[in-house]
């Protein structure tokens, strides 16, 4: 998918929230443990409960690789439904690869050709030959950690290398490499003061943001600070969506929170004329 294409579906929803597919048989309701591929039933009914209300949707790969090749076909088969029935959603695999140039070749081809995802999160401290890989697919995208919701974040990120933070430096960098046109950025919600300085610095690229609901993050100060003309956020929310109701009413219940995130998307677009 393209940036225009992506932007394209945020105007028309009026929306530009990603809704984390962080799919976990310990939390999904107890009826769908019956299933054959409880993982699949459970991410089929939210996404058909919710694909008008957002423009993206991101499995984390972690709950998938957690259940072994039983987990990995579920995320085949999430991934195939999602191309096959909704080919206007944006997907993230939400892996954190990157490693030596032809290692990061090979995750790059599984999960843009094998899986076909249209994007990647990428960890950037291998630095270039371990990006340039995932940027060479055309209309791909490669999503870098730069600035992340967790605590930990201030161990290395906010850290001041030669006068100036690790992370500003990610970004200052990355915008060097080659096919640096695919490049989005991950910065966490729970950071929304670090946007102004972000945006100074990359202006228009995508940003997903997580870190909405289950972390706290506010919706009202990421757009204060990191809306663009062309919007250039993906607020990404997980737990606060696919878990709002244990029971048999789970794809409801996700459906109304997920109408309570982009009703308020929407309120931050017509307040700044984007929409
Ligand atoms: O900085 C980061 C990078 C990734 N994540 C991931 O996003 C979701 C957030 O889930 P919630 O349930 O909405 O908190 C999850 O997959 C994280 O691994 C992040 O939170 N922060």
């Amino acid at each position: 998918m393209t940036t225009q294409d992506l932007v394209f579906q945020i105007r028309k929803k009026k929306s530009f929230l990603c809704i984390g597919l962080d799919t976990d048989l310990e939390k999904i309701p107890p009826h769908l443990l019956q299933e054959e591929d409880p993982i699949f039933e459970f991410n089929k009914a939210i996404i058909d409960a919710t694909h008008h209300l957002c423009v993206a949707y991101k499995p984390n790969i972690a709950f998938y690789e957690a259940y072994g090749i039983k987990g990995w076909k579920s995320l085949e088969r999430t991934i195939e439904y999602l191309n096959g029935k909704y080919p206007e959603q944006f997907t993230i695999a939400d892996a954190k690869r990157g490693d030596i140039g032809n290692t990061s070749a090979r995750y790059a081809k599984a999960f843009f050709q094998d899986l076909n995802f249209d994007s990647i999160t990428v960890a950037p401290y291998m630095g270039k030959d371990s990006v340039e890989p995932f940027l060479s697919f055309k209309d791909k995208h490669t999503i870098l950690l730069a600035l992340t919701s967790n605590l930990g974040a201030f161990d290395f990120q906010t850290k001041k290398i030669e006068g100036r933070e690790l992370y500003k430096e990610v970004l200052n960098t990355s915008k060097t490499y080659q096919g640096a046109q695919n490049l989005m950025y991950v910065v966490g919600a729970t950071k929304a003061e670090y946007l102004a300085e972000i945006r100074r610095i990359i202006p228009e690229n995508f940003l997903l943001v997580p870190g909405v609901g289950a972390q706290g993050g506010s919706l009202e100060a990421v757009c204060k600070y990191g809306i663009t003309s062309d919007i250039g956020l993906l607020v990404n929310s997980s737990r606060g969506i696919i878990y709002a109701s244990p029971a048999i009413d789970f794809a409801e219940v996700a459906q109304d929170r997920a109408s309570d995130l982009q009703g308020q998307m929407q309120k931050e677009m017509e307040s700044r004329d984007l929409i």
